[in-house]
């Protein structure tokens, strides 16, 4: 799987009045290398209609696009890949649908989940969430940055950091050992998106 640092998941919640595609340029423009549609209102076919925008937009700028959820969506655009979380269909049985090919990430919240992913052939797999969030409904407690060292120690596979990350507490998270950080809100929801993905790189990539 090509390399990532800088993963936008799309929030259109917090974008109003401003076109999904546009605001994922922006970020891939300021340095997001991985691009994620995350819908959870939209009907099949309208989260059909921004896949289709958004592979276009991801294959323009190189970047990696992956489908949350929505598997035979992924697979009808051609996305490099999928997200699913534990109450999804398991790895096992999303990788006999999809064949090797596909990129699949898996959201994991204990270091036994994360093992599992590991195990089960996750290509990547999400740690989080790092600090309390708004963004997703059914999310469970903070898992702190101890569980960031704790997969940094103990999984071999790639993983990135997810949950409650800004640019204010986004240090503490690569201290613990994290290389890949992703965002909804503070990407999705700023004024100026190229800017603060600028920002984000930045620090990423050892500036303060
Ligand atoms: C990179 C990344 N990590 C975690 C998640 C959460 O996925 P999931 O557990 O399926 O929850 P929803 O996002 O579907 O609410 C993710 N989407 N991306
Ligand atoms: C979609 C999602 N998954 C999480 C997990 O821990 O698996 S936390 C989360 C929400 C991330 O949004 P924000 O960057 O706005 O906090
Ligand atoms: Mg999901």
């Amino acid at each position: 799987m090509k390399e990532f640092s800088l993963y936008a998941i799309t929030g259109e919640e917090f974008h109003p009045g401003k076109n999904v595609v546009d605001v994922m340029e922006e970020a891939i423009i300021g340095g997001a290398d991985i691009i994620q549609l995350r819908d959870k209102t939209g009907s099949k076919r309208e989260v059909l209609e921004k896949a289709q925008a958004l592979r276009e937009l991801t294959l323009k700028h190189n970047v990696i696009f992956i489908v949350n959820d929505h598997i035979d969506v992924a697979m009808a655009v051609h996305a490099d890949g999928i997200h699913l979380g534990q109450d999804d269909l398991p790895l096992t049985e999303a990788r006999k649908i999809t064949g090797k090919d596909m990129i699949i990430g898996i959201s994991t919240h204990h270091i036994d989940e994360a093992k599992a992913a590991e195990k089960e052939g996750a290509d990547y797999i999400g740690a989080g969430p790092v600090f309390a969030t708004n963004s997703k409904a059914d999310v469970t407690s903070p898992v702190t940055t101890d569980y960031i060292k704790q997969v940094k120690a103990e999984i071999s596979i790639p993983f990135v950091a997810i949950g409650g990350i800004k640019r204010h507490n986004v240090n503490e998270v690569l201290e613990a050992g994290a290389e890949r950080i992703c965002m909804i809100s503070e990407i999705s929801g700023a004024k100026d998106v190229r800017s603060v993905c600028m920002e984000l790189r930045a620090k990423l990539e050892g500036g303060n």
